[in-house]
């Protein structure tokens, strides 16, 4: 038997919010693991890096957007074990961001409700965080509870 333990996997995503309410969505592309399912924007957090510094260098990298730092408010996070790695994912929400959003990686992307969240194709791990999102940010509630 094996003692190698799975690592922890630090990544940041960011629930980006429209004026209206509804929540940004990317799907995963081609090549990445899994492929085609929907997820929050964001990833890894590389060395020496905060959650926040990564998520701004992420979004801009994929979605030509930039957050400030203090736009970014702490929500939920996940914990997650993969098969393969432990997933240990905060997730912000965000309301406000510098630039136009434009997917770079031939992403495809989403305006969501937060009531049909739950009705894309999750990646696993994302799958309980858009409920807590649904029930803490419902339709016409501009700030979370
Ligand atoms: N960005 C993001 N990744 C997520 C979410 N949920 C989730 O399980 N993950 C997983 O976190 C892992 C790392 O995410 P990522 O692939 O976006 O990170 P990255 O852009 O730095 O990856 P890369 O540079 O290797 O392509 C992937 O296995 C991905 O499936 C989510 O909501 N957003």
């Amino acid at each position: 038997m094996s003692d190698a333990k799975p690592k922890t996997l630090l990544v940041a995503a960011c629930a980006l919010i429209d004026t209206d309410g509804r929540i940004l969505m990317a799907q995963r592309p081609d090549g990445k693991d899994h492929a085609g399912k929907w997820e929050f924007p964001g990833g890894k957090v590389e060395a020496g890096e905060t959650p926040e510094r990564a998520l701004q260098r992420e979004l801009y990298e994929e979605l030509n957007i930039e957050p400030c730092e203090t736009c970014m408010q702490p929500f939920s996070f996940s914990s997650f074990a993969y098969p393969d790695f432990h997933l240990l994912m905060p997730l912000y929400l965000c309301r406000q961001w510098d630039g136009f959003l434009r997917p770079k990686e031939g992403q495809a992307t989403r305006w969501v409700w937060p009531d049909k969240l739950r009705d894309l194709d999750l990646v696993p791990a994302d799958v309980d965080l858009a409920s807590e999102v649904a029930d803490r940010i419902p339709r016409g509630r501009r700030f979370p509870s």
